[in-house]
């Protein structure tokens, strides 16, 4: 086997970039690590500011054909992606599973038939989309989405396939040209795509894919003067530095990042469900930029709906993603085992009660670097349990900074103006849910919530027809339906007057 095909579950992998249709191998690589036990799953490019720059002249130099190719054509390639996605579901899942540690089930019944859905809706969509022509004073006014030329996907790891796609699907259908640049720490299942774009048509340059760390050749990407859009999915302080950069050429971002979002538990709410809406935010490890991780109760159900909650979070089975009866995984690496951690024992040290879970043991861990951490993984030490802490103040670093693993706060309120009230008082603004069996309350207080999306007596029932981003430090912009073809193309309005022909028979 080619040193640079690495093997993940009998899959083989490529590990090198894919710029122009070929495969590029890197001088510089590094290891990719399975959050399951710490065991190594390859040696990956790491990329540099000249792959950046290839990848974004790959892009380039496809551009004007694809943006030719009629939109019936692109949709047929993409339909063909969709296609290749099921074909090699299981492989795609299993890959997946080792790379991040996400549930397999979830990769199986979920995420996967997600991607492929991620490329088939927007096929479709595009064809849809309107081209509304409306008259002014006898003169036609024809909109029309024109592409905008490569754009830089840059994706986070915790659901990684499913974010790269849910971008790359309405960019491409758009007619650009793409290059995704998957997170350091899930890079396998962005290759096994490229392979995939490959076997069904898509013509050399159209998608790109390169690998290696964000500040090197993430940042390269973003800085690059030939792009044209960049999409970003990750952290407030990542987002910073990506928007600073994109400003000097003024290359538009759409940015979805963190959460913070409440889940606000009425008197009057079917407790059941929602007990049960709160147990789905361990879902991941609680590794979901969704995540309701601050949970408000109304005072008069507090003690009864802690007293289930409790119970049911102690029981979750917590342990290998690939065994079916795990509830919970491993969390993603070292370094984010030590932030959660961080978060907790500085909550604990404040004051915070804990209900469940609380600290993986007592040895801190992760070792003593950061960095690598990887005896801890091979000891099963990125299995965080799932916590729940109390007697929390609004103010305190727990309840207003995203934790992004299994710890939910829990809090209480007595009237609806202050449930509205803390629900709004961080500096996120990305989802709400709202358990309530009174419709009227549901009304009045979803008007009042601060969120680009809010559940009632529900969770992460997506649609993708409808927009999907954040407000306030949750992001910049909206993606999901046309929401995408509006940030993904250039839109053109043509004027033209009634009578300015000069048509000869
Ligand atoms: N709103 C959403 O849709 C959504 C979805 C999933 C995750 N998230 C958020 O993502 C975060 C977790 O992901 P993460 O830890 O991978 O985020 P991150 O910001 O650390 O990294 C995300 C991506 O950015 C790249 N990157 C890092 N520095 C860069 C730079 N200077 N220039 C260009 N690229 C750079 C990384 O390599 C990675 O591919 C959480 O905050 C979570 O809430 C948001
Ligand atoms: O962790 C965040 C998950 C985001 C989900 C989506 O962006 C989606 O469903 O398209």
């Amino acid at each position: 086997m080619s040193e640079h095909l690495t093997t993940v579950a009998s899959v083989a992998v490529d590990t090198r970039h894919f710029i122009g249709g070929e495969r590029v191998a890197a001088t510089e690589t590094f290891t990719d690590v399975s959050p399951i036990d710490g065991s190594s799953l390859g040696e990956i490019a790491r990329g540099t500011g000249t792959d950046a720059g290839a990848a974004v002249a790959a892009a380039r130099a496809a551009f004007p054909g694809w943006a030719a190719t009629p939109p019936a054509e692109r949709a047929r390639l993409l339909e063909a992606v969709a296609e290749g996605v099921e074909k090699r579901l299981e492989e795609l899942a299993v890959v997946e599973t080792h790379d991040n540690g996400a549930l397999l089930r979830s990769h199986r019944r979920g995420v996967m038939p997600r991607v492929a859905h991620n490329f088939r809706f927007f096929a479709d969509r595009l064809l849809k989309l309107g081209h509304e022509d409306f008259a002014t004073r006898g003169h036609t006014q024809h909109v029309s989405w024109d592409p905008a030329g490569p754009c830089v996907l840059i994706t986070p790891w915790n659901a990684p396939l499913l974010l790269a796609t849910w971008k790359a699907a309405p960019a491409l259908a758009a007619g650009n040209t793409v290059i995704l640049k998957p997170s350091e720490w899930s890079p396998l299942t962005a290759s096994l795509l490229a392979d995939i774009a490959t076997a069904a048509g898509l013509p050399p340059g159209v998608l790109n894919v390169v690998q290696g760390y964000g500040p090197e050749v993430g940042a390269a990407l973003v800085a690059h003067p030939d792009v044209r859009r960049v999409s970003f999915t990750g952290s407030v302080p990542t987002a910073k530095r990506i928007a600073a950069s994109a400003a000097a050429h003024l290359t538009p971002v759409s940015l979805e990042l963190g959460g913070k979002s409440p889940l606000l538990v009425f008197a009057d709410a079917d407790l059941d469900l929602a007990v049960d809406l709160a147990l789905e935010q361990y879902d991941n490890a609680g590794q979901v930029c969704l995540a309701a991780t601050r949970v408000l109760v109304e005072r008069p159900v507090a003690g009864e709906f802690t007293r289930r909650l409790a119970g049911r979070a102690a029981r979750l089975r917590q342990g290998d993603p690939r065994d079916p009866a795990t509830d919970l995984g491993p969390l993603i690496h070292p370094r984010q085992l030590e932030k959660v951690d961080g978060f907790v024992r500085r909550a604990l040290a404040a004051g915070a009660r804990t209900v469940v879970g609380g600290h993986p043991s007592a040895d801190h861990p992760g070792g003593d670097d950061p960095g690598d951490g990887r005896d801890a993984a091979r000891e099963g030490g990125l299995y965080y349990p799932p916590t729940l802490l109390t007697d929390v103040a609004q103010d305190s670093e727990i309840v207003q900074e995203e934790v992004f693993g299994p710890v939910l706060t829990l809090q209480t309120f007595t009237t609806e103006d202050e449930a509205v009230h803390l629900a709004n008082d961080t500096r996120f603004g990305l989802a709400a849910t709202v358990a309530t069996g009174d419709h009227e309350r549901a009304r009045r207080v979803t008007a009042r919530l601060v969120a680009g999306t809010v559940w009632v007596n529900c969770f992460y029932v997506r649609d993708l027809r409808a927009p999907f981003g954040g407000s306030r430090h949750s992001g910049i912009g909206r993606e999901g339906g046309d929401w995408s073809f509006d940030f993904y193309c250039d839109l053109k309005t043509t004027v033209t007057a009634p009578n300015g022909w000069t048509d000869h028979e």
